[in-house]
């Protein structure tokens, strides 16, 4: 710059000075395309000095129901979601800076559960919607994220965001995530115990921010709240036959309703003559969880993010405020899963699941996980005003890879 456009540079400080912002200023476009929708998220970042992370200075968010899986069949048509989401990010960055954006979309638990020539239509044909946009469109930009990458960019959102990973005397915390079709759990062993005792393929090394984390991660497929009621009506991977009704002591004695899910068509109901309530429900889940899912004892001494579904179901029966989130124990979404399931008359107006689901996310802490009732869980959906999602972990890693970030 001559001196003369920097005339104003002494009227700022140093950090607004519009020549600086323009400087270290960056853009990321990253969509979730998850089982239940797909979202897409706009990251503002500034870096204010190379020996420091960045900052992220805000986000734009915006969703598509349903998601991807259920345009298995017509790939154009699904694409063309993305499509109207990305068209947001056409106005939201600044024209000058979209060659140096990139755009990724990483599709979870609906798309693994497609077969491999379904999802790979779905992909390409976004693909060519990235492609025919005016930003970056780094190689790998469309695909099927690993299960344990699903954790690992969770944990690393958290902890960024709460401020973990700068500065000394880190005191990690560990996220459980639950989608529609997977859920993920994922914390940072403290004990040597922990990391002998626990399967290989359960831990990860990771590499963010010049630091290495060796993590506890698993992605359990089919565990998501979605795929556990199709398990617990019997209906998961099951060829379904045009009138079979699957029914569950869970449910409403008198329902008979249809649902779709991964554009299957289920036809679902209540136990007309026999039993329902939290106690035959809970037999009925227990078959779901018990015994599937590897139990770290670590884990019963510490406190948890959990966020997603966990969070919906708590707002849904409010355990927390829907704004501000909370903090619960595990055995509040036993309580609240009783009085749901054994009053279900009175819970008739919102979602007829809503005694499975809450008798699901009970059990699969308690008997999945091995949590005690007392152990404390932080329901957040956003921390500082942005989404607690893998999307912003993954980001990071997207800008680190392309050079952008440190
Ligand atoms: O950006 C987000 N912030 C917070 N919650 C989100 C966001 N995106 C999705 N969710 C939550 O994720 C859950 C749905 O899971 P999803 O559709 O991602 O399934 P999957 O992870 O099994 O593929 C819902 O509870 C929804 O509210
Ligand atoms: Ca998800």
């Amino acid at each position: 710059h001559s001196n003369r456009e920097m005339w104003f540079q002494e009227f700022f400080p140093p950090n607004v000075c519009p020549i600086n912002a323009k400087a270290n200023t960056f853009y990321g476009i990253m969509f979730d395309a998850g089982s239940t929708g797909t979202r897409i998220h706009i990251y503002t970042f500034v870096q204010k000095s190379p020996e420091n992370l960045p900052e992220v200075e805000g986000e734009i968010f915006e969703s598509v129901k349903p998601g991807l899986s259920a345009y298995a069949d017509q790939p154009e048509k699904g694409a063309e979601t993305v499509k109207t989401l990305l068209d947001m990010a056409v106005d939201a960055v600044p024209p000058h800076l979209w060659k140096k954006t990139p755009v990724v979309l990483k599709a979870t638990a609906g798309l693994r559960l497609l077969s491999e020539e379904k999802a790979q239509a779905l992909l390409s044909e976004v693909k060519e919607v990235f492609e025919e946009s005016p930003f970056l469109v780094p190689e790998d930009s469309v695909g099927i994220m690993d299960g344990s990458h699903e954790g690992i960019l969770a944990w690393i959102t958290v902890n960024f965001l709460t401020g973990q990973l700068s500065g000394q005397n880190q005191q990690t915390v560990g996220i459980l995530d639950l989608g529609g079709a997977s859920t993920q759990i994922t914390f940072l062993p403290r004990f040597e115990e922990t990391l002998k005792e626990t399967p290989e393929d359960f831990l990860t090394s990771f590499e963010m921010f010049n630091s290495t984390y060796k993590l506890y991660t698993h992605s359990y497929l089919g565990f998501g709240l979605k795929a556990a009621r199709l398990a617990t009506l019997g209906a998961l991977n099951m060829e379904v036959v045009d009138g079979q009704m699957f029914r569950s002591s869970c449910l409403p004695k008198q329902l008979e309703a249809e649902w779709h899910f991964g554009g299957v068509k289920y036809q679902y109901g209540g136990n007309k003559e026999g039993e329902t309530g939290f106690k035959p429900c809970y037999l009925e889940v227990l078959k779901v969880v018990k015994g599937k899912l590897h139990q770290p004892d670590e884990i019963r001494e510490s406190s948890f993010y959990a966020f997603s579904y966990y969070y919906d179901r708590a707002t849904d029966t409010n355990l927390i405020d829907y704004e501000h989130g909370g903090v619960l124990e595990v055995r509040d979404f036993e309580r609240k899963a009783k009085e749901v399931c054994d009053n279900m008359e009175r819970y008739n107006s919102a979602s007829p699941f809503l005694c499975m689901d809450l008798t699901y996310i009970t059990a699969l802490l308690k008997e999945g996980f091995g949590f005690r009732d007392n152990t404390v869980l932080k329901l957040t959906k956003k921390v500082n005003n942005i989404e607690t999602s893998w999307t912003l972990g993954a980001t990071f890693y997207l800008l680190q890879s392309l050079g952008m970030t440190y």
